[in-house]
């Protein structure tokens, strides 16, 4: 017995607490004094009322009765202590020695039985005896009270953690589980008890799972740690991701391993360990992850993420010595659309776009939005520019359709720069730089198409720099030159029109033309002012040759995009005219098919102010945009010029020839004129002759010139083939 509780009992005997009952006072006395003398307190009771009233307002451990008392009798006493007192034993000291008293008393609950008169060391004796037994009663009633607020607190603990607690037997059956598993998962402990916990895993982390507990070096210093994914159950049906750390159970430390309580299976349990549901902190940052990588607008990658994927995407093609294509997008007119109808129709213009745009591509292409209206496009391993140029033609297909946003049907246009690794550049800013330069190229041709990335398109940013210092400084010092090409009728072979277009005559570099640096000059919107140049130098020049007998003599000019979409372009162009006293028939206005399907409302009624003050209009390039047949009826439009590639593949026979037929019968029916640029050779000529395209344009009669040289050619009634 442990010594602490001999202690205690010593002092219980001592100290015993015991009501003495008798209605003979000198046997009274007699029993007290001799108790008393043995170190008992005692108090005493004459007769039975007097020991149920001190029963009442004392507590005692133990009562000697009479059973033989007038009034109450020891039998009613020992009722009346069961109910007041039911702790304090009793012993009966009786004269009555009958089998019936002593079994009746004894069944009462007395704890033992002494006759009158009594041996004083016998009655000492049985009441050590009983005072002894009663403190080892207590003293056991005390301590299994201990273990059971003791045994509470840790079950309380244990399942009020935040966390799952578990114990695993050897081959990872659940031992123990708290009730938090419950609360959850959505198990109750007792189900789970004797299953492998690879029951609660997710699939997906069975294999890992497994290995962590089976895994080498875990230990108590060394606890195994891992998040997994684990199943719930019920109304929730999904996985929630915990943070599990198991320690192995050192059976040294903590012997009961084989006799775990609560649920165990009586399994010897081998680990133990909590698992932290981090469901909501792995949510957090798969958001915070999500966010850094995605536009939260579109949920397209953004343009860190896109620039990841680039990078590794030029790895493996420099490895597998593949191509891949970067294509720069940006949106046409989406502008206005964000101007006039508002932000929020903005927002709904984008998602929408992105979704037609997603439908176009493949599996492994990476869509992101670069910001604003502009997206960029990664086409991993293509085999040809044919390959991209498929693609690109599907984007602006795609977005071709109008898009419903609430009450309006907007329309916007993609353009689109493509730049191609490795000819492109082979480096991720420079690839995606490019495709943004040729992208500007499509902007500054009129918008919405595509175009391949080229060395010419390329300034770099110290050379931009300068050549837009440059450019400023040539309008200020008047170094923009206007040459002319002739357009010649190709029966009589005389010159009917004179196209103008600008040179710069730059003071070190030389001549340069306009691919050099019509780009910057519309980036910079320095084109208005350059256009401004040429097209008053081109009506003084050509205004005098008119004036001088060339009365029919058509003057072409060029306008940009830019231009012709100001508010102001029909009266700033025919105040200059009316200011050179040009004769507004003889002026021809060159537009490219897209420039008039940007804004065909706006442009198709800007065209018709024009026309109806005599100015004639052709469609320059035609047939390499965006085609619409349908416009053309319904547009003043005067002349259709052919463009330079389809003229090309006359000498080459393939499929461009039959596309000059078919634009050149069409023109007829639709009873327009029609120029055939960039003829350069007879074969050419005859071909186009036989057509009857009889107005051509090209190397073959001669390049633009300065006004000097055309000057003189115009003295001669017809232009010589080479000679002009
Ligand atoms: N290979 C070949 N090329 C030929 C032949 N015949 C003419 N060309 C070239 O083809 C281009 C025809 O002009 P465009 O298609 O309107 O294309 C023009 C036009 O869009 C634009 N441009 C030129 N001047 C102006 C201007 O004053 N204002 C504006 N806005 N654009 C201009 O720059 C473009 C390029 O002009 P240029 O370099 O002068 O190039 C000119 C001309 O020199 C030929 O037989 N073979």
């Amino acid at each position: 017995m442990a010594p602490e509780l001999t202690d205690q009992l010593l002092s219980n005997e001592l100290t015993a607490r015991i009501l003495v009952v008798d209605d003979e006072p000198r046997l009274l006395d007699s029993l007290a004094a001799l108790l008393r003398d043995s170190g008992y307190q005692v108090t005493e009771a004459h007769g039975g009322k007097r020991a149920c009233e001190l029963a009442d307002s004392q507590s005692f451990d133990l009562a000697l009765l009479d059973l033989r008392m007038p009034d109450v009798d020891g039998f009613d006493v020992m009722a009346h202590l069961a109910d007041v007192q039911p702790d304090c034993g009793a012993i009966v000291v009786s004269g009555e020695s009958s089998f019936s008293a002593v079994s009746r008393a004894l069944r009462r609950g007395a704890l033992d039985y002494i006759r009158k008169p009594f041996d004083p060391e016998e009655l000492l004796a049985t009441v050590a005896s009983v005072t002894n037994k009663q403190s080892l009663l207590k003293a056991h009633e005390h301590i299994q009270l201990r273990l059971e607020k003791s045994e509470a607190l840790h079950r309380y603990i244990v399942n009020s953690s935040p966390d799952i607690v578990f114990m695993l037997d050897d081959d990872g059956h659940f031992c123990f589980v708290n009730s938090k598993v419950e609360s959850l998962l959505g198990y109750p402990p007792s189900e789970l008890c004797g299953h492998h916990f690879r029951h609660i895993l997710d699939d997906r982390d069975v294999t890992r799972g497994m290995y962590a507990l089976n895994g080498p070096n875990i230990t108590a210093d060394n606890p195994r740690t891992l998040e997994v994914r684990l199943k719930t159950r019920g109304s929730r049906r999904a996985t929630r991701h915990f943070e599990i750390t198991a320690f192995p159970i050192d059976p040294q430390t903590w012997p009961y391993s084989h006799a775990t309580q609560g649920g165990g299976n009586g399994q010897t349990a081998r680990y133990y360990g909590t698992a932290r549901d981090v469901t909501e902190r792995k949510e957090a940052e798969a958001f915070i992850n999500f966010q850094a990588y995605h536009d939260l607008l579109t949920r397209l990658p953004n343009r860190a993420l896109f620039k990841d994927r680039l990078e590794l995407a030029i790895t493996h093609a420099r490895r597998s010595d593949q191509k891949l294509a970067v294509m720069f997008l940006d949106l046409d007119r989406f502008k206005v659309v964000n101007d006039t109808l508002g932000h929020a129709m903005g927002d709904r213009l984008l998602q929408a776009v992105t979704h037609r745009l997603e439908k176009c591509l493949r599996k492994g292409d990476t869509l992101s939005r670069f910001g604003g209206d502009e997206f960029t496009l990664l086409l991993p391993s293509i085999h040809s520019h044919e390959d991209a140029r498929q693609i690109a033609k599907k984007l602006i297909n795609a977005l071709r359709a109008p898009f419903q946003l609430g009450d309006h049907e907007v329309f916007v246009g993609v353009s689109i720069g493509i730049s191609i690794y490795p000819e492109a550049g082979d480096s991720m800013d420079h690839l995606i730089q490019n495709a943004d330069i040729a992208m500007y190229h499509v902007k500054a041709r009129g918008k919405d198409g595509y175009r391949f990335y080229s060395e010419s398109m390329s300034i770099d940013s110290a050379n931009r720099l300068n050549l837009e210092r440059d450019l400023r400084l040539a309008l200020e010092r008047d170094e923009l030159r206007v040459f002319y090409q002739p357009q010649v009728c190709s029966t009589t072979n005389r010159i009917v029109g004179l196209e103008a277009l600008v040179r710069w005559q730059h003071p070190e570099r030389g001549l340069l033309y306009p691919r050099d640096f019509l780009p910057l000059a519309e980036e910079t919107r320095l084109i208005g002012q350059l256009s401004e140049r040429v097209l008053d130098q081109a009506c003084q020049d050509v205004g005098l040759w008119i004036r001088s007998g060339h009365s029919d003599l058509r003057l072409a000019v060029n306008l940009s995009p830019v231009q012709v979409e100001h508010p102001k372009f029909v009266d700033t162009l025919m105040q200059r005219v009316r200011a050179h006293r040009f004769p507004a028939q003889n002026l021809e206005i060159e537009i490219t098919e897209n420039v008039i399907m940007n804004d065909l409302e706006q442009i198709s009624q800007k065209l018709r102010e024009l026309a109806a003050l005599g100015v004639r209009i052709a469609i320059d390039d035609f047939g390499t945009g965006y085609s619409s047949l349908n416009y053309l009826h319904r547009l003043p439009i005067h002349t259709l010029k052919v463009d330079q590639s389809f003229v090309k593949a006359i000498r080459s026979g393939d499929d461009g020839a039959c596309i000059v037929n078919a634009i050149v019968a069409m023109a007829h029916g639709l009873k327009l004129e029609i120029v055939a640029e960039g003829v350069e050779t007879d074969e050419q000529l005859e071909y186009l002759r036989k057509l009857g395209c009889h107005q051509v344009q090209g190397f073959y009669y001669g390049p633009a010139r300065p006004a000097e040289h055309i000057s003189r050619t115009l003295a001669f009634p017809t232009a010589q083939a080479a000679s002009i």
